[in-house]
Formats: structure tokens, C-alpha cells, sequence
């Protein structure tokens, strides 16, 4: 009998993924070959310095300079894109690619946030996969999760820990008192972090995740431009330390939820009380947590970043490819996805922590509290700690239940006082 032919695989981008991709699939290219129903294989490559040590034998494989080359080589099957960035040459290679109505595999969700629904089109005209399991949450199989186990739910809400490298920094901030350079230095050493690694400190990669986890969860058109994203530039050793006096944990958390017939998403540094799932969610690992009607709390966790996880993550969009699995990008046709506006982030209502550092005068705190009291928000706690880190009072406060619009008056009449000595942080709080 004869065996099935492989599926033929053009790689391009040979980093941190794209060499762990090389790699898994020589480690387990026979259980890889059992699970898929046949061979998995790589035929041509293509990335930026050839000649770069790597720990692979790229001699093995055919070679492209311009990445786009794979997509019409006869001894491709599918292609993968792992080579990042929202447009250049990873988007001319998946147009190219779906073009050639040949199946598109990419861990690219910044290009995905931008051009997902249109890359989704195309792959729908040309009847062939579009798959991106590593683009969020790295190995977590939680596009499948969402897409598959739970497409018979409706969901009213989803939300987690979606980048890896500001996970990394906040818990080895919090666990050995490190600076966020240092940290950060690490996570690129490590290769959790972007090729701009603004991308993760800013919330813009969790943002993008998170517009793709929401049309996903929702039914609705990606929208990227709709979410309001903070990073976590602003959060200190002494917002971690207060954090903890209080009870909670720091962690950036991208969270989406259909509110009234619009779309919320954002991603924010939040508290979150030390019993909650997510506080226990530490260096690199990512988290998502999605409420389905039926099927109740899905949490799904597992390493978010690094060559390893995402690998694992690719590869088992190829061997679904393989299997010839396949269905609508987005869990639906593009054409059935909603456009939803975007809700208003001052409409939301939850306990926030406040930090301000002020100047060591008589007063101070009564003018703090006046600004809250004027606004209709009220204080839960409050600790006032000597010299802060700037030589002012540092003020840190829970509040109880408010409108973001209030909190966000309030914060803007202290702004506008003589007192304030830096710009005050608000960060909300994830109660359930
Ligand atoms: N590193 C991680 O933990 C994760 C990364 N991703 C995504 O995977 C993709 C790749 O990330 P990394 O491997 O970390 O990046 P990387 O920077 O380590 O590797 C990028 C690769 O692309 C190649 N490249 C650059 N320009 C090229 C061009 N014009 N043509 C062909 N190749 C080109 C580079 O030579 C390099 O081999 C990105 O979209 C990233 O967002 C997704 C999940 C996790
Ligand atoms: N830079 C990203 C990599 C995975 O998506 C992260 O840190 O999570
Ligand atoms: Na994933």
C-alpha cells in the first residue's frame, strides 16, 4: 500500500519560533506523522540572515531569500509565517499564500488584529485554512478551545493574562525585587518578548490577542482600534507592595465582554484578589478564563511565550491541516460577524486602586478625599506610607463600587491641585 504523500512545508522566519518549529518537528516527527495521518515536513525556508548559528541544519532544506518565493514553490503545500509585523513581507506572503489558495499558518497576531477578517476572506474565497493557534496565548490551545470545544456556547465574556513577557516582569518584580529593565532584559534574553518589546510593556500585544479572542468568543468583526489598552510602564515595586498589604496581585489583563450591544475591550494592569486563579498565574504563563452559557467557566492556562509553547502550537494547526481539518478562521464566515460599537470604558462599575504621590504638607489627604467625595466615590482603604519613591506622600486606596467616569473626574481634579507630585495610577480591580 502506498503511504500517504507529506504535507510539504515553506517556513519562513527561522527565530526564536520558526527554529523551534524546525526543531519539534524533527524531535517528534514520528508521533508528529501517527497523530496527522502522514509526514510532516519541511521543504524550503526563508529568512533574513542565512548564515546565522541557529542549532539546526537548514542545508536540508531548499532556500528563499524573498519569503513570498514560497508560496508558488511546486514542492509547497502550506505555508507558515514566522516572521512578525503587522504588514512588509508577512502580509505580502499570507495575500500570496491564499492566493495560491495553499493553507496559511501564522503566529502573527499583530498582522492578525490588522488584517485578520481580510486574510479570512481570502482564505474563505480560496477554500483553504487560515490557522493561528500561537498568535494568542502562545501553546494554550485556547483558539481551539473557543473555536471548537466551546462553539455551541454563547459567551458573555472573556478575559486573561495575555502576554507573557509583562507577566514575567510584574511576578519577578513582586517575588525578588528586581527593576523592570533588568526583568525586561531577561524576557528578551529568554525570547518571550517582541522584536519591539514597547509592544508588550504598552499592552499593545495583549490588545491584539485580545481583539482576536473576542471575534472569536463573540461573533463579532476584529476591532483593534476599539480597545482601550494601558500598559504596565507605570506600576512600581510599591503598587506591588501595597497591592499585597490589600490583598491582590498585580497582573496586566486583557479583558472583552458584549455589554448592552457593545463591545468592551481593554487591557489594563488590574488587582486581583490573591484567591482569584489568575493571581496564581506567574512568569511567563498566560491564562484565559471564558464564560459559555452551557458550558459554565472555562479556564484554560499553560507557558504563553518562548520557542517550546509556541512551536507546540504550530504544529498542531499543521497537523489539523494535514488531517484536513479545517472550518471558518473566525469560527464563522467573515460575512456573519457582527460589527458591534465599542463601549464607553468610563461605563464600567468596579472597586479601583488609586496611587498618588503627593506633597508631605498638612491638607494633602483632605483635598484627595475631598476630590473622591466631590466625584461620588468612595474610599474602601487607604494607606499612606512616609517618603514615596519620587520624595513624596505615596497614597495608596480601594475604593468601593464606582463609575469609571467618576473615578476619572476625581482623578482629574487632583491632577489639577498643587498637591499631586506625580500623575496618579488607577488600576481596576477583577473581583470574579
Ligand atoms: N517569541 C514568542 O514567544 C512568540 C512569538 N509569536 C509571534 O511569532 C512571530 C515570530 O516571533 P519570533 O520567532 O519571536 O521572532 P524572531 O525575531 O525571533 O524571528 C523572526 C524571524 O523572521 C526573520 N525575518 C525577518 N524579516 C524577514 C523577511 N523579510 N523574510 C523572511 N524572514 C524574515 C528573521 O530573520 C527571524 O528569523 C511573531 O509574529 C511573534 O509575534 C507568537 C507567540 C509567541
Ligand atoms: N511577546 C509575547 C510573545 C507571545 O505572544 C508575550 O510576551 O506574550
Ligand atoms: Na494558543
Amino acid at each position: 500500500m502506498n503511504s500517504p504523500s507529506p504535507l510539504r512545508i515553506g517556513l519562513a522566519g527561522l527565530g526564536t519560533v520558526g527554529a523551534g518549529v524546525v526543531r519539534l518537528l524533527d524531535t517528534n516527527a514520528a508521533l508528529v506523522a501517527r497523530r496527522a495521518g502522514r509526514r510532516i515536513e519541511v521543504s524550503a525556508v526563508s529568512a533574513r540572515d542565512r548564515a546565522r548559528a541557529r542549532g539546526i541544519d537548514l542545508g536540508r532544506f531548499a532556500w528563499e531569500d524573498d519569503a513570498t518565493a514560497l508560496a508558488a514553490r511546486d514542492d509547497v503545500d502550506c505555508v507558515v509565517e514566522l516572521v512578525g509585523g503587522a504588514d512588509g513581507p508577512a502580509l505580502t506572503l499570507a495575500r500570496a499564500t491564499l492566493a495560491a489558495r495553499k493553507p496559511f499558518v501564522t503566529a502573527n497576531k499583530a498582522m492578525l488584529a490588522h488584517h485578520g477578517l481580510a486574510l479570512a476572506q481570502a482564505a474563505e474565497e480560496a477554500a483553504v485554512p487560515l490557522k493561528f493557534e500561537a498568535a494568542v496565548a502562545g501553546g494554550i490551545p485556547v483558539i481551539k478551545g473557543i473555536r471548537e470545544g466551546a462553539a455551541a456556547n454563547e459567551l458573555a465574556r472573556v478575559y486573561g493574562i495575555l502576554n507573557g513577557t509583562c507577566n514575567y516582569i510584574l511576578t519577578r518584580m513582586e517575588h525578588e525585587r528586581l527593576g523592570f529593565a533588568e526583568v525586561l532584559a531577561d524576557a528578551q534574553r529568554l525570547g518571550f518578548a517582541e522584536a519591539d518589546p514597547t509592544f508588550d510593556i504598552e499592552g499593545i500585544d495583549a490588545a491584539h490577542k485580545l481583539a482576536i479572542l473576542a471575534s472569536l468568543s463573540f461573533g463579532t468583526r476584529i476591532d483593534f482600534a476599539g480597545v482601550a489598552t494601558q500598559g504596565i510602564a507605570a506600576v512600581t515595586a510599591g503598587d506591588i507592595d501595597h497591592a499585597a498589604t490589600l490583598g491582590f496581585r498585580i497582573r496586566l489583563v486583557g479583558s472583552a465582554a458584549v455589554d448592552d450591544g457593545r463591545l468592551m475591550q481593554r487591557v489594563h494592569p488590574c488587582l486581583i484578589p490573591l484567591g482569584h486563579p489568575l493571581a496564581a498565574v506567574e512568569g511567563p504563563l498566560n491564562a484565559v478564563v471564558a464564560e459559555g452559557n452551557f458550558v459554565g467557566r472555562l479556564f484554560f492556562q499553560g507557558r504563553g511565550a518562548g520557542e517550546g509553547p509556541t512551536a507546540s502550537a504550530v504544529v498542531a494547526d499543521l497537523i489539523d491541516i494535514a488531517r484536513g481539518e479545517a472550518g471558518p478562521a473566525f469560527a464563522m464566515p467573515v460575512a456573519a460577524l457582527a460589527a458591534m460599537a465599542p463601549a464607553d470604558p468610563g461605563d464600567s462599575v468596579e472597586r479601583c486602586y488609586l496611587r498618588v504621590t503627593v506633597q508631605d504638607r498638612p491638607g494633602v489627604l483632605a483635598e484627595l478625599t475631598a476630590a473622591l467625595r466631590d466625584a461620588g466615590v468612595s474610599i474602601e482603604s487607604l494607606i499612606q506610607r512616609g517618603v514615596g519613591e519620587d520624595g513624596g506622600v505615596f497614597v495608596a486606596m480601594v475604593t468601593h463600587v464606582a463609575k469609571g467616569q467618576a473615578v476619572a473626574a476625581a482623578l482629574k481634579a487632583m491632577a489639577a491641585g498643587s498637591s499631586l507630585t506625580a500623575a496618579p495610577v488607577m488600576m481596576p480591580i477583577i473581583e470574579r
